[in-house]
């Protein structure tokens, strides 16, 4: 029955917009007739809205914060019901030394400014990537990349730290390494309720690692997050492929919210945020440089898609582990 399985037109929408600019530039994808069998009840206007931000976050944090808050107040006015802001939303600083000072615990000031835009806006937000210096920072002197989800009252619902850091070196990208800063976090998070449907939290170059996304979704995850600051010279090689294949082999809407630009003289990161559907379709993207794009969730399709093509009922993980030992 795979004629059923078609993008119902809803999701095609996508507002591009800059902050600067206040007229929604509208642009749809495509325009199909929803099919009948894929009818559901509610209007698709009365499905959740989420909000994709993109910023160029700098070393400098209150600079970072007022482009954050516009992006979360236009979002907001738009009717979105979450927002998501990428990884480094906090600051990308020019070295570990710079990131370690710069970084504060859950509680500080930082936090608190977000608590209060969501209790502001009344909208939850998917905070990407916080430097968080965590209980252990007296001894370790080091931080956790954290994803923290408020809900619209402001409260932490759910916290993730990134579990695979980036030490990697790739010609022509600057060298990462993660590590130098960040501790990895020791372990997964359930999957979160909020408003869009449940979301399992991930942290940009986790992406590359499905073990992850396939453990969250078996958890119960909807949608899944990679908040990110992606490799200019991975970007265009592999950021797209990898979130809608993530999408695809999950059928899991897979929200990346990321940064885009010149940080400062020695980082850029490849931008390209998006949404995908569970089909692998991107249903939203953001333009160039900062700015938001806006997509529907809608859960009803995820369950018509899961029972047309139902993979998970097919798995056989009796085989998988027969091989041995992973590569080393
Ligand atoms: O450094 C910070 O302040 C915030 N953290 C990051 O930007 C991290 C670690 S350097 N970036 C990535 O994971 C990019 C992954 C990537 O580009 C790929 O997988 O190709």
């Amino acid at each position: 029955m795979l004629g059923f399985i078609i993008r119902p037109p809803h999701q095609l929408l996508s507002f591009l917009l800059c902050p600067g600019l206040r007229i929604p530039r509208l642009s749809v994808l495509c325009a199909q007739p929803r099919p009948r069998a894929m009818a559901i009840s509610s209007s698709s206007w009365e499905l959740p809205l989420v909000a994709v931000c993109q910023v160029t976050s700098t070393p400098d944090k209150q600079q970072n914060f007022k482009t954050c808050a516009e992006l979360v107040r236009e979002a907001a006015r738009l009717g979105a019901c979450l927002a998501f802001l990428p990884e480094a939303f906090d600051f990308i600083a020019r070295d570990p030394e710079e990131t370690l000072r710069l970084s504060e615990p859950l509680s500080g000031n930082l936090l608190g400014e977000y608590t209060q835009l969501a209790r502001e806006c009344g909208l939850w937000l998917s905070l990407g990537g916080f430097h968080e210096r965590g209980q252990d920072w007296k001894q370790t002197q080091k931080i956790y990349n954290c994803h923290v989800i408020l809900n619209n009252k402001g409260s932490v619902v759910a916290t993730y730290r990134k579990t695979h850091l980036c030490d990697v070196e790739i010609p022509g990208q600057g060298p990462m390494r993660e590590s130098n800063s960040t501790i990895p976090g020791p372990s997964l998070e359930s999957p979160v309720s909020t408003p869009a449907g449940k979301i399992g939290l991930a942290i940009c170059y986790d992406m590359r690692f499905p073990e992850l996304s396939l453990a969250l979704v078996q958890a119960g995850a909807e949608i899944l997050t990679y908040p990110s600051a992606f490799g200019s010279v991975t970007g265009p090689a592999h950021w797209e492929v990898l979130l809608r294949a993530r999408a695809i082999e999950t059928q899991c809407y897979v929200v990346a919210a990321a940064q885009c630009g010149r940080h400062h003289e020695k980082r850029a990161s490849y931008g390209h945020s998006m949404v995908v559907d569970p089909w692998g379709t991107v249903v939203a993207r953001c333009s160039e440089g900062p700015g938001l794009c806006l997509a529907r969730i809608d859960l009803s399709y995820l369950r018509q898609l899961r029972q047309n093509l139902p993979v998970f009922q097919h798995r056989r993980p009796d085989l998988y582990s027969s091989l041995g030992h992973p590569l080393s």
